[in-house]
């Protein structure tokens, strides 16, 4: 369990986050939605320690995140995996090693410098971009890939970590529709497949709904509503943005949560298998 505790961060005299606290169960797909500057990132970032806060404790399975260091922080930042809007892959390497630099923090630093992999390493990277109909670019340079498909090496890269939690920071902004579907639907994937815990940042409340089984939504860096995705009325939507619903929400949305509802793999329905298990068909 993911716990956070009356966390604030300050910039100047802003607070990108204040005083949240929330508490994210392991397996679930949670979705924080907030209009632009709400404090999305800001929350991740923290999460990951990728920034410090300037008060309040995040504690996972009762260790406190918050107060680690050394090998202890970067063993974290390992369990906790990031994706990012812009994909953060290196454009000149093959899509193979961009997926093995996930794996960077579990070989010994001479290999990785050496890119020394062993076979059980490839083996993994191989299926992690199979699970997402990568494969076949594994030799291609990443840069080459459009930008859904960037995405999706980014996915597989962070499923080769063999996080226990997945942050994905707005990994679908700069995509076009059906790019979009087929990342959310990789994200599901490492959600239902492998069971890791999904924290995802999105604009589309639609999106939100049809994919997230909690939703955070975030106003002026405060939690202003949280709830499932049928919580998230019209009433929920016109104070997060301001907006007309009509705007932000749609049937489709609905209907698509239904469908996916009924699908078979949900949490706790399927056992979810650890990612090397499942990669190496143990
Ligand atoms: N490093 C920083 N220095 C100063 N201010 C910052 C920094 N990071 C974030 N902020 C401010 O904190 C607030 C929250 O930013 P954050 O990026 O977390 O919001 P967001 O909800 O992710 O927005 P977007 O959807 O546009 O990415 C904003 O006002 C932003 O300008």
């Amino acid at each position: 369990m993911l716990v956070i505790e009356d966390l604030t961060r300050q910039y100047g005299d802003r607070r990108a986050v204040d005083g949240v606290s929330l508490r994210i169960e392991p397996g679930s797909f949670v979705g924080v939605i907030g209009r632009s500057g709400a404090g999305k990132s800001t929350l991740l970032r923290l999460i990951n320690r990728l920034a410090d806060p300037s008060s309040g404790r995040i504690l996972h399975d009762g260790r406190e995140v918050t107060a680690l260091k050394g090998r202890h922080l970067r063993e974290w930042r390992t369990r906790c995996a990031m994706i990012f809007q812009q994909f953060n892959l290196v454009g000149r390497l093959d899509v193979m090693t961009n997926v093995l630099m996930g794996r960077l923090s579990h070989v010994p630093s001479h290999r990785a410098l050496l890119r020394l992999w062993s076979d059980e390493d490839r083996a993994m990277a191989l299926a992690a971009l199979e699970s997402f109909d990568m494969g076949e670019f594994a030799g291609q340079r990443a840069d080459g890939l459009s930008g859904g498909q960037q995405q999706r090496v980014a996915i597989a890269r962070a499923l080769v970590q063999e996080p226990q939690i997945l942050l994905a920071d707005e990994p679908v902004a700069s995509l076009d529709p059906r790019n979009t579907r087929l990342v959310m639907d990789a994200l599901a994937e490492v959600n239902r497949r492998y069971g890791i815990t999904v924290l995802c940042n999105l604009h589309s409340l639609d999106l939100a709904r049809a994919y997230c089984d909690r939703l955070v939504g975030l106003a002026a860096g405060r939690v202003v509503f949280e709830g499932g995705p049928f919580d998230l009325t019209e009433d929920v939507a016109r104070r997060l943005y301001g907006l007309e619903a009509g705007e932000v929400l749609d049937d489709s949305a609905e209907r698509e949560a239904e469908q996916r509802a009924a699908l078979p793999g949900l949490p706790g329905i399927v056992p979810a298998r650890p990612v090397r298990e499942a990669a190496l068909g143990a």
